[in-house]
């Protein structure tokens, strides 16, 4: 579904911020991506959206998604997976929502560019979708503000409208950090719900170790813009290479998801 082959992304003239990156992720899967602040974690999946901020590009590599050389393709043509076969939800997706307009004007217009459906058709899709994040009182969330919402309200709001179109990769930054501990268990478990259901690859990117364990079908760890280890789940938690990732394990004693979770 998605073949990252060494990628290499720089911004500006500075070093590379992401070297020789490989990833390789079929239908479903779920792909964590842990490491410290700046180790360019946000820039691999940016890569992936074709959306790299200020003077960022990739200086070498291929990303192939669902057999398409990403690489190859115009900004419009990229543009135009965007929100529909790959979406992306931030730390703060309710940061992204405008403040001023009622969460359902926003989901509707943001239906109604991507897809030809009526405003009413729109309407009754942002209700279900909202539904499915178990947003209870999904028609009264339409008429909010989103400063009328909680952080977790809002972000399930976010991922509602993310998954709107069913796409087959989710890109998630951050998506549960600014949370307290049960919303992020409850979020991180729809997330995986949605998975099942509609079977959206997801990759996540995290500096919480439990979410990633939790959450991960594979583990990606970064540091200094390199992959320091890489694999199953399991193989990453019970056979680190890196000191690194030895480390980050050595520092979250409760990283068995389970126990994130209960
Ligand atoms: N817009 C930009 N212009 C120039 N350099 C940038 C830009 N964005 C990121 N960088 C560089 O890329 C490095 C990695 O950033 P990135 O956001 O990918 O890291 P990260 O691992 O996601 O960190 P964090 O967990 O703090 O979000 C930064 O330290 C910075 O040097």
């Amino acid at each position: 579904m998605l073949e990252i082959k060494d990628l290499t992304v720089r911004y500006g003239k500075q070093e590379p911020t992401v070297e020789s990156f490989q990833l390789s992720m079929k239908k479903g899967e779920i792909v964590s991506i842990v490491g410290e602040s700046g180790s360019g974690k946000t820039t691999v999946i940016r890569a992936v959206l074709g959306a790299l901020p200020g003077s960022g590009y990739i200086s070498a590599g291929e990303i192939y998604f669902q057999g398409e050389a990403l690489t190859q393709k115009s900004g419009e043509e990229w543009r135009n997976l965007r929100g529909t076969r790959m979406s992306m939800i931030f730390q703060d997706c309710g940061g992204t929502l405008n403040p001023i307009r009622k969460i359902g004007k926003q989901y509707v217009e943001y239906i109604c560019t991507h897809s030809r459906v009526t405003r009413p058709q729109a309407w009754n899709k942002a209700a279900e979708m909202l539904k499915k994040m178990r947003l209870a009182d999904a028609e009264n969330i339409m008429k909010s503000y989103p400063h009328q919402l909680s952080g977790g309200m809002r972000q399930r709001v976010g991922i509602a409208m993310a998954m709107t179109f069913q796409p087959q990769l989710l890109l998630a930054d951050e998506p549960t950090s600014a949370l307290d501990v049960t919303t992020q268990a409850q979020i991180v478990r729809q997330m995986m719900e949605l998975r099942d259901r509609y079977e959206t690859g997801i990759i996540i990117v995290t500096h919480n170790l439990g979410v990633a364990a939790y959450m991960a079908d594979k583990l990606v760890v970064m540091q200094n813009g390199k992959v320091v280890d890489q694999g199953t789940r399991d193989e990453v938690m019970n056979h680190p290479v890196s000191d690194y990732t030895k480390s980050l394990l050595q520092a979250v004693p409760e990283m068995e998801g389970e126990r994130f979770v209960s």
